[in-house]
């Protein structure tokens, strides 16, 4: 399966494409403000900042979440982050793409053997800001900017908020197995190596994932070894005993932990 070709970046960054624009708005923005949807590469000022942001709902330490951040690119994973500024009619001394404020990031990774899907993570809007649409905003904002560059579906999991994902048209899905982080050289070819036809990955499998491709023969001596694989996340959800359905009350995936958690996708 033909990966999706790269295609120019939709200008989401820039004024004209603001977030504001985007065909179903959220609840109204105050007046003058224009949210904009940039990939933190491109905008390294706001490493730290960011990097607050997710320490303040989930922890870990600085160094950890700097470290994580700084690897975002357009080869995946990419950190993409909300922004808000007010427009010239309100601050009149503020340049059109003057000062702007964080108001929320979200990661997206390459899915195993899934080439026109991506995983969404890390999803979070700043504290003070929250219950004022931006979360919506963000996560249409992803979807345009994945939908943009040839992806045609997001999945992610959680632990509670499958109602909000719901809300957002996220139905229910399998467990897949998320990709961290490629060289950019090795990138395509083996993604293309391990993509497989929908539904050859082990959905729910407690197994260790095997490639769904017959074994090659034995290299002949001369030959040099593969490129080492890519730095796989292995589906954090497992199928818990007893066969459960999943359903937006009760998942019989768990996490890790043993935690329970939702595995949710949207076609986009
Ligand atoms: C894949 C992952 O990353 S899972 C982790 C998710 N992130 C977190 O838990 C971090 C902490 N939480 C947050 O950052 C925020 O609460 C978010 C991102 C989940 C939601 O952002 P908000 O800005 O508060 O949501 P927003 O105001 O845009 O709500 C959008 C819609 O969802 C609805 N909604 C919001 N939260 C919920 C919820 N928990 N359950 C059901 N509906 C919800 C709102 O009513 C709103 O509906 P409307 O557009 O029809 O009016």
């Amino acid at each position: 399966m033909p990966l999706p070709s790269p295609v120019p970046p939709v200008p989401l960054s820039g004024p004209a494409a603001a977030v504001t624009s985007l065909a179903r708005p959220g609840p109204p923005a105050p007046s003058g403000e224009e949210l904009t949807l940039v990939p933190l590469h491109q905008r390294p000022e706001l490493l730290e900042a960011c990097a607050e942001l997710l320490g303040e709902e989930w922890g870990k330490s600085r160094a950890s979440r700097l470290h994580s951040l700084q690897r975002s690119s357009d080869a995946f994973p990419a950190c993409l982050l909300l922004l808000r500024s007010r427009g010239p009619s309100d601050s009149p001394a503020t340049p059109r793409q003057g000062p702007c404020e964080l108001v929320g990031h979200v990661r997206l990774s390459r899915v195993l053997s899934r080439p026109h899907d991506l995983f969404v993570e890390s999803v979070v809007v700043a504290r003070a800001l929250r219950g004022r649409g931006y979360g919506r905003r963000l996560m249409e904002a992803a979807e345009q900017w994945a939908r943009a560059r040839g992806f045609r579906c997001l999945r992610l999991t959680t632990h509670d908020k499958q109602h909000f994902y719901a809300h957002l048209g996220y139905v229910l899905g399998e467990p897949v197995q998320s990709v961290a982080f490629l060289s950019p050289a090795i990138s395509s070819e083996v993604l293309r190596l391990f993509s497989a036809p929908s539904g050859a990955a082990a959905a729910t499998s407690t197994r260790p994932w095997v490639p769904a491709v017959p074994p090659p023969p034995p290299p002949p001596l001369a030959v040099p070894p593969p490129p080492p694989p890519p730095t796989v996340i292995w589906a954090r959800g497992v199928l818990a005993e007893g066969g459960e359905q999943q359903s937006l009350l009760q998942t019989p995936h768990r996490d890790a932990k043993g935690l329970p958690i939702f595995w949710m996708k949207k076609d986009i």
